[in-house]
């Protein structure tokens, strides 16, 4: 599976798929034994306070309205004083372990999820919109929250029920029987909303998405938007999915609140109910008035639980459908798992061998064969669209080849660890990666800032001139994507970055497109005395970058087409088999 997808499938299986919700969060559960111990203790506290304070009404109205008992008048405020005290000591520590739970739970999938996104190979990337990612990504919070509240809920509100209904069938067993029985009714209505409320949360899922991806493609591409005066157009696609979220959610709260009318309409039939036939069994003296005001009091306070029972009902669909989404993502395995390997050596060569790369269906690349040795240069030039990039990224295995493979020292890079390699290796494009960071951050990015280092790499690649006006030198901050930059400055900077790490291997794919010609010129200079120990690949569009270069490869759909030596190469150009067209 590559493309994520949202299933649509609004078959309601609760008691499987709150099996997967466990099967993924039980873990978390068991690592927090401790603090659902303190929100046990915290919650039995609570009960406990709950019961009692609905038991005093019942000494209260006996002992000191009816018997008078001046004695009772004073003690009954202070225990009823004690019992909230322990009601709202239970509440605090039930609150409290319970959101350290529910936070630290969030902060481990978070961190988990980011670990397995960044192990994906770049397909993913290129198949999946941004938004659609960080929606998952957000999804963590809703069945976090749901999983590891759940049980509690659960728990909490059956502990509560079992004190109140305690008091309520010691007050009055027959009576208590008659009211508990109607409570449950208010159930059966929510299995039906359940259903409807899973449609909904898929539809404002997919809307959401849309509507975040939007919001990063106009971020990054605000120039052209703006140059194409395409603000209109833009703010009039986004008000209308504003408006379809903004449909969407109102039917859900509809749906969500009809919870409430079927409750309240339950609960007055339930207290009604206990009104006549608690009246009746007072006045036939059946009963006293404070165990009927007891009574009604419990029934009363066990209201809210039963109501918070209901809507967590509520919360499940919303919950069980985001645990869905975010396991297509934690539970995909990368297409491309790292070796076991670890080279230690440094690289000396790289061959390609019979490399065939398919896209889907589209063959980028046909059984490719060069190899790469220390000390050389080899420039890559074709046409747009001839494959040149896609031969790089295998190179630092962002892609595995659909056929052949790729070796390293003579071992293939499969069996290698990524780190092992990439750690030497630095690689250059037209997609450049500046951070909101100091020039020096930016400049050893992935690595210990060494200043005199820095300095070097960025004198090296023709940088350091421009940044010595700055007044801050190599500690000025640069804005993301290096917005504070000319195109040119931008590429200086990440050649130095590549630089930098002194490689074993540097690509420069098409990395000085934007470097005027005396720039380039020096630029050339360094790259000469780079080239020792190191093995170079320029994929070139100039000529005069070409001339440093011993060995000439030209790419034409996908294949190689030519392999010159430097000297062959020029012969070709004066004999007009190559010319400025041929390279991109
Ligand atoms: N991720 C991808 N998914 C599908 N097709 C792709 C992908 N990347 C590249 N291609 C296709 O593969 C072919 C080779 O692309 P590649 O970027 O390697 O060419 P290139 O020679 O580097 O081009 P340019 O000089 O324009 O950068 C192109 O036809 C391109 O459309």
């Amino acid at each position: 599976m590559d493309r994520l997808s949202v299933n649509k499938d609004t078959k309601v299986s609760l008691k499987k798929d709150i099996k997967l919700v466990y099967k993924r969060f039980g873990p978390y559960v068991k690592m927090h034994r401790w603090q659902y111990i303190m929100v046990l203790i915290g919650m039995v506290l609570a009960a406990v306070g709950s019961g009692a304070s609905a038991y005093v009404v019942q000494p209260l109205i006996d002992k000191v309205f009816s018997q008078k008992n001046e004695f009772m008048l004073y003690a009954m405020p202070l225990a009823l004083i004690g019992v909230f005290v322990i009601k709202g000591v239970g509440q605090y520590m039930q609150g409290y372990y319970m959101s350290y739970i529910t936070a630290n739970t969030n902060k481990l999938v978070r961190n988990l999820m980011l670990d397995k996104i960044l192990s994906f190979e770049l397909g993913f990337f290129n198949k999946n919109r941004s938004g659609e990612i960080l929606a998952r990504m957000n999804d963590i919070s809703t069945v976090a929250t749901f999983a590891t509240n759940h049980i509690i809920n659960f728990v909490s509100i059956c502990l509560t029920t079992l004190a109140y209904g305690v008091v309520v069938i010691y007050q009055g067993s027959f009576l208590a029987i008659v009211a508990l029985s109607i409570m449950p009714l208010a159930i059966i209505p929510i299995r039906i909303i359940a259903k409807k409320l899973r449609s909904l949360a898929n539809k404002s899922f997919t809307t959401g998405v849309d509507m975040s991806s939007r919001i990063f493609e106009i971020l990054n591409n605000i120039e052209i938007i703006k140059a194409s005066s395409g603000e209109k157009i833009e703010a009039k696609n986004y008000r209308e999915q504003s408006e379809l979220l903004f449909k969407v959610s109102r039917k859900s709260t509809r749906v969500e609140l009809l919870t409430s009318p079927f409750m309240e309409f339950f609960g007055s039939v339930a207290i009604a109910v206990i009104i006549i036939v608690g009246g009746i069994e007072v006045l036939n003296e059946r009963m006293t008035t404070g165990q009927f005001f007891s009574l009604l009091t419990a029934m009363l306070l066990l209201y809210k639980p039963v109501k918070s029972l209901n809507g967590s009902f509520a919360m499940i669909q919303p919950a069980l459908v985001a645990n869905e989404r975010l396991s297509q993502v934690i539970d995909r395995e990368p297409k491309i798992v790292d070796g076991a390997l670890e080279l230690t050596t440094p690289i000396d060569c790289v061959e390609v061998k019979n490399v065939t790369l398919q896209y889907d269906d589209f063959t980028a690349l046909k059984n490719l064969n060069v190899s790469f040795k220390k000390n050389s240069v080899t420039a890559i030039i074709g046409k747009s669209g001839s494959g040149k990039s896609s031969l790089m990224s295998l190179l630092l295995r962002l892609y595995d080849p659909t056929e052949g493979e790729i070796l390293m020292n003579g071992n293939n890079i499969k069996d290698l660890q990524q780190k092992s390699f990439r750690d030497n290796m630095s690689i250059v494009t037209q997609r450049i990666f500046i951070f909101h960071g100091s020039i020096a951050k930016n400049v050893a990015y992935g690595l210990e800032v060494d200043e005199k280092r820095v300095i070097e790499a960025l004198k090296q690649a023709q940088a350091y001139e421009f940044i010595e006006k700055f007044d801050n030198g190599i500690h000025t901050i640069l804005e993301e994507f290096g917005a504070n930059l000319s195109g040119g400055q931008r590429q200086r900077i990440a050649i130095a970055r590549a630089i930098y790490k002194n490689p074993d291997i540097l690509i420069l794919d098409e990395a000085t497109s934007a470097l005027d010609e005396q720039t380039e010129e020096a630029l050339k200079g360094t790259l000469e005395q780079l080239r020792k120990d190191k093995i170079l690949i320029i994929v070139a569009h100039r000529p005069s970058t070409i001339e440093i270069a011993q060995n000439v490869l030209q790419m034409s759909e996908g294949q190689i087409i030519n392999y010159w030596t430097q000297q062959e190469y020029q012969q070709a150009r004066q004999k007009g088999k190559i010319t400025n067209e041929d390279i991109a």
